[in-house]
């Protein structure tokens, strides 16, 4: 076909437009699947080595000036809250005569390893770290602590662990990363179970802001009539597969800015780090009020691994009150809740 002079001039700048599309979108094997994890905090954030230019050269250079000026910069208020919660629940709770410890997971289990690292090879030399899934794994690994596992020390001293959300009674949600079944066998085996989180999580009611629902974990073969029991005998009408989401980078408009299209869509159900699916069962408030008696009936399902609800099991729940937040305790302070019902709000260690 031939094109007149206007029609080209008009095609070939869209052409190449579309061919450097072409060559950004990343190819199958690219596309990166996002089960819920835990957000990047910036002093995690380190530059690649050894992909792309040279470590010498003025992009890595520049990519490691960007990620030491971010692990400099001041956290955000909701991650300081996290912090201010991990440390004050260490310096309480986890003593150098503590030989095993339970590393549990989310976005504040890593201010928790850092603080326990700050303790002292001296004493963490002794010590093994009972991880609770993959993530606190890794941080237990990357810290260079002693790993462990629970069926080699089914008696451990403290486990330290975020939340989802907490109530006054410090009965919880857990299981938004899908790690609740070994969460729970860390919180069982403890003798001291510790929840630590910022101030969002503290709640009257649970499913005041988690309303996703109770995660619950079940054997991939008996998840859909678990499904109907949720929905038609125990009252939770939205009852749902956990599903992964597939991400990807499918537009681009490089002119004068860039436009940047993020496709989200399904990518099969969430697997536990057990093989096993998980289902999201939102209840009225009422059932909420006192959780444990729904957790036994979900418990009683037939294909029902563990229900993310963790009731009378915590000594005490640690939150950071982050700074800066308007309307809300702003100044830094860590409310505590015990398990006799007692709250105190007290300082945080003098160096968060
Ligand atoms: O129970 C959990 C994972 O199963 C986490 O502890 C809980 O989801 C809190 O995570 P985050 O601090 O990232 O919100």
């Amino acid at each position: 076909m031939l094109l007149c002079r206007s029609q080209l001039f008009r095609t070939v700048p869209f052409v190449s437009v579309f061919r450097r599309q072409l060559a950004k979108m990343p190819l199958p094997s690219q596309v990166h699947y996002d089960v819920p994890t835990t957000p990047i905090t910036p002093q995690q954030i380190k530059p690649v080595v050894g992909l792309g230019p040279s470590e010498s050269s003025g992009m890595s250079r520049l990519a490691a000036a960007a990620a030491s000026a971010l692990a400099k910069a001041p956290l955000d208020p909701i991650e300081q809250s996290k912090k201010l919660a991990a440390y004050t629940a260490v310096d309480n709770h986890v003593k150098p005569e503590h030989r095993v410890i339970g590393i549990g997971s989310g976005s504040t289990v890593p201010y928790v390893v850092e603080r326990i690292v700050q303790q002292g090879e001296e004493v963490n030399k002794g010590r093994v770290f009972i991880p609770t899934g993959f993530q606190s794994k890794q941080l237990i690994v990357e810290a260079g602590l002693g790993l462990g596992d629970v069926d080699q020390y089914p008696t451990i001293d403290v486990t330290l662990d975020g939340a989802d959300e907490v109530d006054h009674a410090l009965n919880c949600v857990k299981g938004g990363g899908a790690c609740h079944l070994r969460e729970k066998v860390l919180a069982e085996a403890a003798t001291t179970f510790i929840l630590v989180a910022d101030h969002r999580k503290n709640v009257q009611y649970l499913g005041t802001n988690f309303v996703q629902g109770v995660p619950i974990e079940v054997v991939p073969f008996a998840y859909a009539k678990v499904l109907q029991n949720l929905r038609h005998i125990l009252g939770s009408p939205k009852a749902t597969l956990r599903m992964a989401v597939k991400k990807g980078w499918f537009l681009q408009v490089p002119f004068t800015f860039e436009l940047l299209v993020n496709i989200f869509w399904a990518a099969g159900p969430v697997v536990s780090d057990n093989g096993n699916f998980i289902i999201d069962a939102p209840f009225e408030r009422e059932k909420m009020i006192d959780p444990y008696v729904i957790m036994a009936q979900i418990k009683m399902l037939t294909g029902v691994v563990e229900v993310g609800l963790f009731c009378h099991m915590a000594k005490a729940a640690y939150f950071g009150n982050s700074a800066s937040l308007p309307f809300r305790t702003s100044d830094g302070s860590v409310t505590v809740r015990w398990q006799d019902g007692q709250v105190e709000t007290i300082a945080p260690p003098a160096d968060v």
